[in-house]
């Protein structure tokens, strides 16, 4: 969709901020272009809707040489989203959203239709935000809009400049989640300049790692960070890689133990019977369904009881789908200070599938590392264990 050829920007100065650069962005791709401050991220994006012209190599949207279309019609295919929005002051939030389709001489009810639909799909009601004017939102709620107006003509190419750069951590991990969610649905093919590894990591398809000028890997997060390229990458994606490894590295069914499991209408003089014949501490508890309901621990109850399960399982207070990152899974642990997470079907309506536990989680990590590793020399994977992770953690 978006592709780079031989690229170099030379500025009047003689500054060379790209420098050969080749590479190319498939359709419904999200790649994140990260890197230290002034390494060429931002000269690269602006190329691709010629607010910057290189000096030598072509670039192709689409498969057309973009030199040879009008900047102006060119822009009309890219949404634009920076850091400081740019909204209109004097404008209501609608009128800011339809911009695009104004200019593009859309009848005024269809623009501002197509501008509420999409408010609405970045999570602000037109109802209660569409009259409002910019000065009257916060800063997360003013990137929404920019986002909304970006989108507002259906373009093909979203080019996001830091978009989410001026707001706190909280809000920031907020608005990277939702705009995950956005993406899904609208599949647009995106180049995102970020100078946050996490962010990268956290939003990209794949990634493509800065150095000065040019692009020192562009992979997967996983494999960036499970199988860094060169030792500036390793060394930019920082010591705690096994960390942020966690965050891309999803729990699996066959990382998952299988404890005793009891139901919530078998007795409970039963169930106990059996725990302790077969040495387990506790069991899960699930309903008629098999449903996770809870656990109950295999001490404290005479086998004489007549009760029901029912009348003594606790609930779960720490339980994660299946899919979900395994940083969530420790991140549960610790919270819950829980030795074991309880793992569910995220299709049905909690069906049971097995406990992950600390071991489990690591064996999870090394297989990930060792899939992405294969051609890397061990001694050059050097990744925390779930041991070191711990106290990296906990310091
Ligand atoms: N108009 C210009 N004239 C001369 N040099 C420039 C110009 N614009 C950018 N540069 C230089 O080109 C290099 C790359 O700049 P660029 O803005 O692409 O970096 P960046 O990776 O986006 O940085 P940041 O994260 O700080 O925004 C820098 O050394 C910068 O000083």
């Amino acid at each position: 969709m978006i592709r780079f050829e031989h690229v170099t920007k030379r500025y009047a100065d003689g500054t060379t901020a790209v420098d050969d650069l080749s590479f190319e962005v498939a359709e419904g791709e999200l790649v994140t272009l990260v890197g230290p401050s002034g390494c060429g991220k931002t000269t690269t994006m602006k190329m691709v809707n010629r607010l910057i012209e290189p000096t030598e190599g072509r670039i192709f949207l689409d498969g057309d040489d973009i030199s040879a279309i009008d900047p102006v019609r060119l822009r009309r295919r890219i949404g634009y989203v920076i850091q400081q929005v740019g909204l209109f002051p004097h404008c209501t939030v609608l009128e800011n959203t339809a911009t695009v389709p104004h200019l593009l001489g859309w009848k005024r009810g269809k623009g501002r239709e197509r501008a509420a639909e999409l408010l609405d799909l970045v999570g602000l009601d037109p109802s209660v935000y569409g009259d409002r004017y910019p000065e009257q939102l916060s800063g997360g709620q003013r990137q929404r809009v920019g986002v909304a107006r970006a989108l507002a003509a259906d373009p093909p190419v979203l080019l996001m400049d830091e978009p989410f750069g001026a707001v706190d951590p909280v809000v920031r991990e907020r608005l990277q989640n939702e705009f995950l969610k956005l993406q899904a649905q609208v599949r647009k093919t995106v180049l995102f300049v970020t100078h946050d590894i996490e962010e990268a990591v956290r939003l990209g398809d794949r990634i493509a790692v800065y150095g000065q000028g040019s692009i020192e890997q562009f992979d997967s997060p996983a494999t960036v960070l499970g199988a860094p390229a060169t030792p500036y990458v390793a060394d930019f994606v920082g010591a705690d890689r096994g960390l942020k490894r966690l965050s891309v590295t999803p729990i699996e069914e066959g990382d998952l133990e299988q404890p005793p499991v009891v139901h919530l209408d078998d007795s409970l003089a039963r169930a106990t019977e059996r725990l302790r014949a077969e040495g387990a501490r506790w069991a899960v508890v699930l309903d008629g369904e098999d449903n996770l309901h809870g656990w109950i621990p295999a001490d404290g109850f005479t086998t004489k009881t007549k009760d029901t399960v029912r009348a003594h399982a606790r609930r779960m207070e720490a339980w994660l789908p299946v899919g979900a990152p395994l940083k969530q899974a420790f991140a549960t642990m610790l919270q819950h200070d829980a030795g074991w997470i309880a793992v569910i079907d995220k299709e049905s309506n909690g069906h049971f599938l097995g406990v992950l536990t600390p071991a489990r989680l690591h064996e999870a990590l090394r297989r990930s590392i060792d899939a992405d590793a294969q051609d890397v020399p061990r001694a050059e994977v050097a990744v925390e264990t779930v041991e070191s992770v711990t106290k990296t953690a906990s310091r």
